[in-house]
């Protein structure tokens, strides 16, 4: 499959099912008396087939109800999940930024700065220079050498946020970015959002703010039960969406 050069990320007939136990086979003595009769799995698909091109330097809304299927998409187009079916194609360095996904519970702030920094393709002497500027951008002097399993969840996407925005990220997944952090954070959050910064990034932004997505987002998608119900201009999705009573 071919990508062209303006395209940031390309997904052809993507869809994602899980596989959930419903056994009951859930103490050591079931387990060993049903050993050649295998739990009783159901089918469920979070993601049902879709199609999605993103141009480069477009930020894009993804809205829904709860549940409807957002965070599986992204985690899909971030290749944090293999897909089902189809293909994901992507041009340039991504980081996905929910919470906490693609760093590493167990290491410190410093140690997932260094290998986020890496993955995005920075030297060690690169992040050397900009490892303050991490840890102040995102607040977190007294906390370099804590394991980030004891930090909070605002705490964590702040580290997030900070990598991506200092080590250059040119696509980045952003999942309530808004919604995390405190005020004095999330006003930071919008200034960048706001500055040059921007120009160039490709973002995919997941709210649940109608404000926010208007405000930042030219097109947008609508997700309904795992379902891509829309994608174009923001404003028909907002519509879209609040109308929906399904
Ligand atoms: N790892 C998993 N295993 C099984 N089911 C899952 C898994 N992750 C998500 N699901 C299910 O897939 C569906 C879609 O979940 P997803 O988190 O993508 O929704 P969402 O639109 O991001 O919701 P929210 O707005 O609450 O964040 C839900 O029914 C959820 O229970």
């Amino acid at each position: 499959m071919s990508i062209d050069k303006d395209i940031a990320i390309k997904a052809v007939g993507i869809s994602k099912v899980f596989r959930l136990s419903e056994d009951s086979h859930n103490t050591v003595k079931h387990r060993l008396f049903n050993l050649f009769n295998p739990p009783r799995t159901k089918r469920f698909e979070a993601v049902k087939r879709l199609d999605l091109e993103i141009k480069k330097g477009e930020c894009i809304g993804l809205i829904g109800r709860n549940g409807s299927g957002k965070s599986t998409l992204v985690k899909l187009l971030a290749g944090v999940y293999p897909v089902t079916t189809g293909t994901v194609e992507i041009q340039g360095h991504t980081l996905l930024m929910n919470l906490g996904v693609g760093m590493s519970h167990a290491l410190t702030a410093r140690e997932n700065i260094y290998i986020s920094a890496s993955v995005l393709g920075l030297s060690i002497k690169e992040i050397d220079k900009i490892f303050d500027t991490i840890i102040e951008f995102a607040e977190l002097q007294e906390f370099v050498d804590t394991k980030i399993q004891f930090f909070s969840s605002g705490m964590v996407a702040r580290l997030g946020f900070s990598i991506a925005v200092n080590a250059g990220a040119d696509i980045m997944f952003l999942d309530e970015i808004f919604a995390v952090g405190d005020l004095k954070f999330q006003e930071k959050a919008i200034k960048v959002f706001e500055s040059s910064w921007i120009e160039g990034k490709t973002v995919i932004l997941v709210s649940h703010s109608m404000d926010v997505v208007r405000k930042y987002c030219g097109r947008t998608a609508f997700m309904r039960h795992g379902s891509l119900v829309y994608f174009g201009d923001t404003s028909t999705a907002v519509d879209l969406y609040t109308q929906d009573n399904h």
